[in-house]
């Protein structure tokens, strides 16, 4: 496969990333290492990022994500909109183990402000989106003359993305010196920069600021996402659905609900969240890679500073690979015995979380959290399409939103309790 020909085989001159000049010179968003250059920078801010989030880490975060899980089978029990409910799940997941935050609804200061400011940082990190990154001369036009309205809404994100990352840094800041702060990611890091110089004390604040910052860029909008297809797909596949369901109920049994235990005998729920990442990969062409050198490949020259973008629609919706690419089919990921087959292991093979240096560090957080929502949304819910006022079942268009990360365009789901032992667990649930 040429991405990993290219991305992988030779990362050490394909993991830079294109240089834009809103992005990098005028707003900052290189704080979001995800837009760094390749280089020790970068270097430094993934090895402090892995340390936290990597794979045999993740599972300290299982006991925080199960209860986030918990609430969330609530939370459906009553929403009228059940996107809103998944977004509160992703995000306080990563706020809670990122910085200690107990996040309880979308109108959470701190998520009504990153939002806004990660939503236009997506925006002026697609290209095109502002000229002045195809004529750079454009960048000394002053901001009120014609051409320079850039420089406004520059100057208004760059503010917006600072108080997003500083903001929670102070929050733990505060709680540490008050004694009260929760263990989280951005307490260790803190703790741990007592015996540094002054000098280099700031400089450790700030990747401190950045890295965790990140998390909540990289993963809250992205892990939502996800889950919206889980339940689209759901919607569309009853059959998958109660199929699962019968896996559930006969390893785990009803008067409990799934947790990380089970995840190694659960393997056709896996297998849903393999085919869910598939079926509509969240981000369909990844984050563009910038190469550094000139290079060939199979006869092309492909210069140096080309953006290498790697299609993670089309890897994924390859009828070689997959037949039949747009049926959500869940036992392609299984052996003929109901095992999951070995490739599943490596995340390179789901292309949806990119490749070689640059391949999400965050990928293992995010899988563990979409599992431990999909087993107990299925354990506890059957999630039906709506009928209207005049008894019509209302299909989901099933179409998705364009961007940089996708969603599926609102649709109507109905969750119901699957019996009555179900619903006695989830208002048991709500007096814990
Ligand atoms: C389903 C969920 C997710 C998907 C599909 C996803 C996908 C991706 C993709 C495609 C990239 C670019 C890889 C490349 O350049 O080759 C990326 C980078 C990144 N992701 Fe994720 N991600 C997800 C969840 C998360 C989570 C939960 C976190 C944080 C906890 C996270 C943090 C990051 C970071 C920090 C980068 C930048 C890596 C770098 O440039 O070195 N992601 N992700």
């Amino acid at each position: 496969m040429a991405a990993v020909d290219l991305l992988e085989k030779r990362s050490s001159f394909y993991s830079d990333r294109q240089h834009l000049v809103v992005v990098h010179d005028f707003v900052g968003g290189d704080r979001a290492f995800a837009f760094l250059g390749y280089g020790d920078d970068w270097r430094e801010h993934r090895r402090i990022f892995h340390q936290h989030y990597h794979g045999q880490v993740v599972e300290n975060y299982h006991p925080r994500m199960a209860k986030e899980a918990r609430k969330l089978t609530i939370r459906l029990l009553t929403t009228h909109d059940f996107m809103q409910s998944l977004r509160v799940f992703a995000g306080a997941i990563i706020l809670g183990i990122t910085f200690g935050m107990e996040i309880q609804d979308h109108n959470n200061l701190y998520v009504l402000l990153a939002e806004k400011a990660i939503n236009r940082l997506l925006v002026a990190a697609t290209p095109g989106s502002y000229m002045v990154d195809s004529i750079p001369l454009m960048r000394y036009i002053p901001s009120w003359a014609p051409g320079g309205q850039f420089k406004h809404e520059a100057a208004d994100l760059n503010e917006h993305l600072t108080l997003m990352f500083e903001q929670p840094i102070e929050f733990v800041k505060k709680a540490l010196l008050q004694g009260i702060a929760e263990p989280c990611v951005a307490a260790t890091l803190l703790g741990n920069m007592d015996d540094k110089e002054d000098l280099e004390k700031s400089k450790r604040e700030r990747v401190i600021q950045n890295v965790t910052g990140v998390a909540y860029l990289g993963g809250a909008d992205s892990t939502a996402s996800a889950l919206g297809t889980f339940i689209l797909a759901m919607v569309m596949n009853p059959a998958v659905q109660s199929t699962a369901q019968e896996q559930i109920d006969r390893v785990v049994g009803s008067a409990c609900l799934p947790d990380f235990t089970y995840r190694d005998s659960l393997p056709y729920v896996a297998a849903i969240m393999y085919e869910v990442l598939r079926w509509r990969p969240v981000a369909p062409l990844g984050i563009a890679h910038r190469v550094m050198v000139d290079d060939e490949y199979n006869g092309y020259h492909i210069p140096a500073g080309a953006a290498v973008v790697s299609n993670a629609w089309a890897i994924l919706h390859d009828p070689a690979r997959f037949p039949s690419p747009d049926t959500f089919d869940p036992t392609r990921w299984l052996t003929p015995d109901g095992q999951l087959s070995k490739t599943t292991l490596d995340a390179t093979n789901m292309a949806v979380f990119g490749f070689g240096r640059r391949i999400c560090p965050g990928n293992d957080f995010a899988m563990a959290s979409i599992w431990i929502a999909m087993v107990h949304i299925l354990a506890i819910y059957n999630i039906e399409k709506p009928v209207d006022d005049a008894g019509k079942v209302v299909e989901p268009s099933g179409e998705y939103t364009s961007g940089f990360v996708v969603h599926p365009v609102p649709f109507g789901a109905v969750f119901k309790p699957r019996s009555e032992a179900g619903r006695s667990l989830i208002e048991s649930l709500i007096d814990d």
